[in-house]
């Protein structure tokens, strides 16, 4: 995937300057910066969910997204959590739910998992769509340290197993650096990638 941004703009403020970032099939980028700077902006419109930009974005790479919040269907249980969204079937699901280390909680729902958990699942459910870039905005925040660094070897587990990209929204060069991705560094006003 390849974008050449000119301008985002929020209300005729620009946010965003030109920047030009391209990401393929198992190559790692962490999108780092301070709060406001417009790192969640960008990487909405890197997944192709805002259009609403100056310049252009290609590529036709499968995408997935993980938030900061798992987002599960809280009436249908963990299988089912994987298999609606993503189409992929039953087989699928089992294994990537025990690569995350859910093997057993395939019947449960949501309310009875921890928060640990249903995170995991949301990471599995993104690996169970197939995707060749993974897109993830925060999903480590609010949790615990060790349960943040156990996270961020999984995702780092599940990348290598699948071969997919990742794209990393965090303010902590320290996940990044975990899981072996190029820095790109947002700065300024309207904000552009940081030259190291
Ligand atoms: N839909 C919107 N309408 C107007 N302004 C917006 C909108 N979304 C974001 N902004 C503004 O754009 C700027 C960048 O926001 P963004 O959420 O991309 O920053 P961020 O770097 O991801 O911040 P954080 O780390 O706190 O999540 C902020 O000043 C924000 O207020």
């Amino acid at each position: 995937m390849r974008l050449d941004l000119q301008a985002k703009s929020f209300a005729g403020k620009e946010i965003l300057g030109p920047i030009e970032i391209s990401v393929g099939r198992g190559e790692r980028v962490a999108i780092l910066g301070p709060s406001g700077i417009g790192k969640s902006t960008l990487l909405r419109i890197l997944a192709g969910l805002d259009r609403n930009f100056q310049g252009r974005r290609d590529g036709d790479e499968r995408l997935a997204m993980v938030f900061q919040e798992p987002v599960l269907l809280p009436w249908r249980d963990a299988l089912a959590n994987i298999t609606i969204p993503t189409g992929c079937d039953r087989k699928t699901a089992i294994e990537w739910m025990g690569r995350a280390g859910l093997a057993g909680h395939e019947a449960k729902f949501p309310r009875q998992m921890s928060l640990g958990q249903q995170r995991r699942l949301a990471l599995a459910r993104a690996f169970a769509a197939g995707p060749d870039i993974l897109l993830a905005d925060e999903p480590y925040a609010s949790l615990d340290a060790e349960t943040a660094t156990r996270m961020v070897s999984l995702t780092g587990e599940l990348l290598d197993r699948s071969g997919a990209g990742l794209i990393l929204v965090t303010h902590d060069p320290n996940e990044g650096a975990a899981l072996e991705a190029r820095a790109l560094r947002l700065s300024g006003t309207p904000a552009r990638l940081q030259k190291d």
